[in-house]
């Protein structure tokens, strides 16, 4: 060691010595600048640093996150399309009302936190009861809107229900059922989802739902109607469903073996599907029940139906909405066994008298000309839709009506209507049985009339022979017994004078009919001879 410093360690102070390589000492003003700007530089710099680090750790973070979210999307895709089977049932479609029923029984919008309330419809039972009293229950139903999905328990799987469909307009159901009803907007739908491997869970599932449908409607016939092409927007056919409390076939009054012989036909016909495929003939039955207004005809369909655990599906071919390409449609979606019903068929082919002797009740002004309703439906399209073009086998076809001259051989011919029965007006042995109907000897004394000694029997036949043999149709009778509920002996008293007053009134109309058709300028003769009406001269 140098000796200057031993020295200087000596005296306990430490002068800088200055390295060669060293610059020399700035100005004083000089130093202090540049030790500002370093400082600040450095501040920047290593604030700089940090700032970027951590954006991108930031970047890094949020990508992983990202990365994490989409996996666990995609694996929660890849699950939810693997591991779970969902199904759409549309309104409008007979599935739709098992499905309805189902939800409603498994009580599946309990959570709901959204209702409409309404008064209490006998028909509606998709609702809530949000209180336990009687009284509440009577009078206020809250029907839910349905918006959330919800989740359920079937069977030990998790089902997940949801459904969409606007709701006309406003956003509230109408109606017995959660869809839009006649008041527009898109079919409603509710989609199933099943949340297992096993595919045929499903299947369970709805056919739990078919199951429990029939069950409840066990009473009932349950009759679906086709009220309008655009009630539920294209594809809907079926938008409106009855139920009616199922009719013994011993309350309709014909003559002995009619009805039997059409239920065994019927229920033949149902049993021997592979007869049918055997003998290469297609597996499906018509039938037309002709004859004056009010003798059964209808009644004897519903009551078969009943009898037979059939579903009807009715339509009128008097509808605007009805064309051929909806009756193609329609008649398709019946499923089958079910009852396919054409009410007074010959409407869709209106003779020309009928815009001289109208009979859909419009009353005529003196001189007025109203155009018969005609239908949009052709008769080659109803052919098809009988010979089953398109449709599935295994269908009863019913149809009715007053005027079978009407009707085109083409449509009479066997494969197409296979069975005609005809009704007629009631006969003295039709009469004493309705009679009977009203006031059975169960209910009534051995003496309904205590005066003569006798009993109903003989009431009853006193009522036919009170009643002219094939004038009256038997709802004409009915509606003359209605008021006399419980007078069976007022009844068969009074029934002579109700003939004759009736006749009477017969008479006047055709009086005024007759009159009318006198008073209306006739222009021409029809091609069937008969005269016809100023502004028909096309026809
Ligand atoms: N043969 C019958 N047996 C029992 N009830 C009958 C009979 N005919 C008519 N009725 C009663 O009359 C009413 C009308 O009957 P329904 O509608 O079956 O007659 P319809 O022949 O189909 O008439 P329309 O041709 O006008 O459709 C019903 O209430 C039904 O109970």
């Amino acid at each position: 060691m140098p000796l200057h410093s031993l020295l200087d360690q000596i005296r306990g102070r430490t002068t800088p010595r200055l390295r060669p390589e060293q610059p020399p000492p700035k100005a004083p003003g000089h130093v202090a600048s540049s030790l500002g700007l370093s400082s600040i530089g450095s501040t920047f710099s290593q604030l700089s640093q940090s700032y970027i680090g951590s954006s991108i750790k930031l970047l890094l973070l949020g990508s992983l996150i990202e990365t994490g979210r989409r996996a666990f999307c995609w694996l929660i895709d890849r699950f939810g399309v693997r591991y779970s089977t969902t199904v759409r049932f549309t309104q409008g479609d007979p599935s739709y009302e098992w499905i309805v029923l189902f939800l409603t029984q498994e009580n599946v919008w309990r959570r709901s936190r959204e209702f409409v309330v309404s008064a209490s419809n006998s028909r509606r039972k998709w609702a809530v009861r949000a209180s336990s009293d009687a009284t509440v229950k009577a009078n206020a139903e809250y029907v839910p809107t349905y918006k959330t999905p919800q989740l359920f328990r079937w069977r030990g799987y998790w089902v997940e229900v949801k459904r969409s469909g606007n709701v006309g307009g406003g956003d509230v159901d109408v109606g017995p059922y959660p869809y839009p009803g006649p008041y527009g907007g898109e079919a409603g739908s509710i989609y199933i989802t099943v949340y297992t491997l096993d595919m045929n869970v499903l299947s369970d599932l709805v056919e739990d739902a078919r199951l429990r449908y029939l069950e409840v409607n066990r009473p009932n016939v349950v009759i679906h109607l086709s009220d309008s092409q655009n009630h539920y927007g294209p594809g809907q056919t079926w938008t409106t469903v009855k139920h009616k409390i199922r009719r013994p076939l011993s309350s309709i009054i014909l003559p002995p073996g009619v009805i039997d012989t059409l239920v065994q036909d019927a229920q033949e016909f149902l049993n021997t599907e592979n007869w049918y495929i055997e003998a290469g003939i297609p597996h499906r039955r018509g039938y037309l029940l002709h004859g004056p207004p009010g003798t059964g005809k209808t009644s004897t369909i519903y009551a078969l139906a009943g009898a037979l655990n059939l579903e009807i599906y009715s339509l009128s071919l008097a509808s605007h909405a009805v064309d051929d390409s909806f009756l193609q449609r329609a008649a398709s979606s019946i499923p089958k066994h079910g009852l396919l019903l054409i009410e007074d068929i010959d409407c869709a082919f209106a003779s020309r008298d009928d815009d001289i002797y109208p009979n859909h009740g419009i009353p005529h002004l003196p001189g007025a000309h109203i155009p018969a309703p005609r239908s949009k439906v052709t008769l080659s399209g109803l052919l098809n839709v009988i010979d089953g073009v398109g449709s599935e086998e295994g269908k009863l076809f019913f149809a009715t009506t007053n005027h079978i001259d009407r009707l085109d051989a083409a449509l009479l011919r066997p494969g197409r209507i296979d069975r005609k029965v005809a009704y007629g007006l009631t006969t003295p042995a039709q009469a004493h049985a309705l009679f009977l109907r009203f006031f059975p000897v169960a209910r009534f004394p051995v003496f309904a009339d205590p005066e003569k000694a006798t009993g109903v029997d003989a009431l009853a036949a006193a009522f036919a022979a009170g009643v002219p043999e094939e004038l009256f149709s038997t709802a004409e009778l009915q509606g003359f017994l209605q008021g006399y509920k419980t007078r069976p002996v007022e009844a068969a008293h009074g029934v002579s004078a109700w003939v004759e007053a009736e006749l009477a009134e017969r008479r006047e109309r055709e009086r005024r009919k007759e009159e009318r058709r006198r008073r209306t300028p006739m222009v021409g003769v029809g091609l069937d001879g008969l005269p016809l009406p100023e502004g028909n001269k096309n026809v």
